[in-house]
């Protein structure tokens, strides 16, 4: 499968301050990739140099084949790029809006363009609704439609999901992987766990370098963290002490549960046992989830440069 990024070393600094520093990214055709890391970390900026947006200071890349420096014009043409705050015209309708974005990209047969992708996208219902009456989850979807409308092979979603309901959430997901079956790769920042959870692969940077990536269970498996689940009556008046137990990196409160996260099993489950046995709580072997080692790299790497 060929490669719709390919980038060596990129890096961008501002002043004094290397904002990305030698990142190196593939992602194949058709892939979902997940970016991911704290405020400031260099997401935006590594995608704008990808799109040939912004040049990079050092390094090279491809981006769908051409050229990240010389060749930024195609690369524009070629992707589709839906930002947080996406905009349309309020006061007109669901297909007026998506009219206006095919006469930008000087779309033929223009009718046709609109309805296909009002058809695929699932707005045809609403094609005479104005825009400026849909809730957050229709705006979405419409903003997505505008993205995709002119065929891009690259599709770029910045936290694309922000303020949306689980069930539109959901919906936007199942496009988002229909699309790629159909050859679309998509690069997504977000730091939404759920979300990152739904990529075929993740790349979380910190300080402009790339400290993980991997499938989901990969990066997981990679952080070398042990989870217990702590159950018992009063566990939430246990966490602060627990928290200063030998072994305990991290304690989290689920519900009534407590998920207690370290890098050594033995010495985390003899810290618990040790406390079970005055305290009447049961201590069992839990699953370590992706938001555990998320907050693990932000206190490795320091989040406090922002
Ligand atoms: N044009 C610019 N001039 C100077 N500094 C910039 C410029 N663009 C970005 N920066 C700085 O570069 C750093 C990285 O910003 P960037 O937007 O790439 O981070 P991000 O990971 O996308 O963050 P967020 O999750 O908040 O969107 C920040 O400290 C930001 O202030």
């Amino acid at each position: 499968m060929a490669n719709a990024i390919e980038a060596e070393g990129l890096t961008k600094r501002f002043g004094d301050h290397t904002v990305v520093d030698h990142i190196s990214l593939d992602v194949a055709e058709g892939e979902i990739v997940g970016f991911l890391g704290p405020n400031g970390s260099g997401k935006t900026t590594t995608i704008r140099m990808l799109t040939g947006l912004l040049t990079p200071d050092e390094g090279s890349g491809r981006c769908l084949g051409y050229d990240i420096v010389r060749e930024s014009d195609r690369i524009k043409l070629n992707i589709g790029y839906m930002t947080q705050r996406f905009s349309f015209y309020e006061d007109l309708t669901i297909r007026e809006n998506l009219d206006f974005v095919a006469r930008l990209y000087g779309l033929t047969p223009r009718r046709e363009h609109v309805d296909r992708t009002l058809d695929e996208l699932g707005l045809s219902g609403r094609n005479d609704q104005l825009a400026g009456t849909l809730s957050g989850g229709w705006k979405q979807r419409l903003a997505l439609a505008a993205s995709v409308m002119h065929g891009p092979k690259l599709l770029l979603l910045d936290e694309p999901t922000a303020g949306v309901d689980p069930k539109a959430r959901r919906e936007f997901w199942d496009q988002i992987h229909h699309l790629a079956a159909d050859g679309l790769t998509v690069l997504v920042s977000t730091h939404y766990m759920d979300e990152a959870e739904r990529c075929h692969r993740i790349v979380y940077i910190s300080y402009g370098t790339v400290v993980a990536r991997g499938t989901a269970e990969e990066v997981i498996a990679g952080s070398g963290l042990s989870t217990f689940v702590v159950r018992g009556k009063q566990t939430a008046t246990l966490a602060d002490r627990i928290r200063t137990l030998d072994g305990v990196e991290q304690v989290a409160p689920f519900g009534a549960e407590l998920h207690v996260v370290g890098s050594d099993p033995a010495r985390l489950q003899a810290s618990l046992d040790a406390l079970a046995a005055t305290n009447g709580i049961t201590i069992s072997r839990g699953e370590t989830s992706l938001e555990d080692v998320f907050i693990r790299l932000m206190s490795e790497h320091g989040d406090d440069r922002r």
